[in-house]
């Protein structure tokens, strides 16, 4: 009899493809568009019912959404790049969410399981010892790369769709598979969860891979979330001639320099780690003239949504008091945010079992302390967790080329196998946890 690992290993080759394909064409939050409509044709074709778009995205609670010139010139790439010009209507105008539902038709709860799709805004390594650039399927797209394995996530979300459609008759209860737009900068959870998608969910499971974790190694209840809130910051300052009058200036790239300066000495408190990071910078448009724009880019965090709301509202006094400095006026907008979490113990004692009897690992943990990034599933599990459902986040490790959001970034791809057996296996055992509602 074929058994689960045959089938997933039957799928290897082309795990690899898809994963190599996702990374090439590496798309950034919100404008997912070629990505999405690959996904939404592969799940269709294994014959999943699907939610998309607007029907799964509440259209005011998305975070940190490009202008809509950009969203219209990033559909135009996408069709050029491939793009499947039947799914993209359902997803312009950034509504790149997906979640497919399959109905066993018997008994028993709704599992979730979320993976997210977008790239980072960042340029990827051209080297010639950096393997993407290598074996020639390095992104293609400028200032967007796949350094955080969501890539990987994706190609994990359609094999594991895959595997559960082959081994239907053996599930029972709902599967929904949530595909996720712009995780990065923690924008595209709310939304979803906003749209409801998660409400009838009992038992909903996130997943990562690497971050530090060692290969061979799952941790089955990931909590080292940081609470975080993303801003952009604009300053308006005054033009003037910089050698004839200045001092009829009022200067933003100055007030945006002191601000920075300010917000990284911030992260000290007594209720754990907190972090500031201005991430980017521009200011002033020519050499003679007294600067009067900048913006910034920044993110606070905190070990929890109390550590971050102490920073955020510190960072605020910062900003208004570095505007205050130099006179110039200034605004902050909103760009993203995401809670501090913790995994349900119930089931996470129950991952932890089933990956254990899997014996496809060295090392089975619950937590670990580790450098710790911020999630927006976190939005969901909250969510999940509120309606009396269990949630968790599991983390495969495995080893990595260089660490996250680095340009070097690059992961084994051998751990997507093992993420989908262990996925698919939590769905076939599911009867078998006691711990649902
Ligand atoms: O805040 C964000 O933009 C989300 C982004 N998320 C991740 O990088 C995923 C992640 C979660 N936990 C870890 C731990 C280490 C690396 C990466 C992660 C981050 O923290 O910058």
């Amino acid at each position: 009899m074929k058994t689960l690992s045959d089938c997933v290993t039957a799928h290897i080759p082309a795990m690899q493809r898809r994963r190599r394909d996702l990374h090439h064409f590496a798309e950034s939050g919100w404008v997912e568009f070629r990505t999405a409509t690959l996904v939404a044709e592969e799940l269709h074709r294994l014959g999943y019912q699907l939610a998309l778009g607007r029907a799964v995205i509440d259209a005011d609670a998305r975070m940190g959404l490009p202008s809509e010139a950009v969203l219209a010139q990033q559909e135009q790439r996408a069709l050029a790049q491939g793009a499947l010009p039947q799914w993209l209507p359902s997803f312009s105008g950034g509504f790149c969410g997906i979640v497919a539902t399959l109905d066993t038709g018997r008994p028993g709860p709704v599992m979730a399981f979320r993976v997210d799709m977008d790239a980072l805004d960042q340029n990827e390594s051209s080297a010639a010892d950096h393997l993407p650039t290598r074996e020639g399927f390095a992104s293609c797209n400028a200032g967007m790369m796949h350094a955080c394995a969501h890539d990987g996530h994706t190609t994990i979300g359609l094999t594991l769709a895959s595997v559960l459609k082959e081994w239907a008759h053996q599930l029972s209860g709902t599967i929904k598979l949530i595909f996720q737009p712009a995780e990065e900068g923690v924008r595209g959870a709310k939304a979803m969860v906003a749209a409801g998608v998660v409400d009838d969910v009992d038992l909903f499971t996130a997943i990562h891979l690497g971050t530090g974790v060692p290969a061979g190694e799952i941790v089955c209840g990931s909590d080292s979330f940081l609470a975080t809130t993303k801003l952009d910051v604009t300053f308006t300052g005054v033009g003037a001639h910089a050698g004839g009058n200045p001092e009829q200036g009022r200067n933003a790239l100055l007030a945006a320099a002191q601000a920075t300066l300010a917000l990284h000495t911030l992260p000290q408190h007594s209720g754990g780690v907190a972090r500031v990071n201005v991430g980017v910078l521009q200011a002033g448009t020519g050499r003679n003239v007294v600067p009067d724009c900048a913006l910034m880019k920044v993110e606070t965090r905190g070990v929890n949504n109390q550590v971050n709301d102490d920073i955020y509202q510190q960072a605020q006094r910062v900003i208004a008091g570095a505007a205050a400095m130099y006179g110039v006026d200034h605004a902050i907008t909103l760009m993203g945010g995401a809670r501090s979490c913790t995994p349900s113990p119930a089931w996470v004692a129950f991952i932890h079992q089933q990956a254990e009897a899997l014996g496809l690992f060295r090392s089975v943990v619950d937590t670990k302390a580790q450098a710790a990034g911020s999630e927006d599933a976190t939005y969901m599990m909250e969510r999940v967790q509120q309606r009396g459902g269990q949630a968790s986040y599991v983390i495969f490790g495995c080893d990595l080329a260089a660490g996250h959001h680095n340009a070097r970034f690059d992961f084994d791809e051998t751990v997507m196998a093992t993420a989908v057996q262990t996925l698919a296996t939590l769905a076939l055992n599911q009867a078998q946890f006691g711990g649902a509602r």
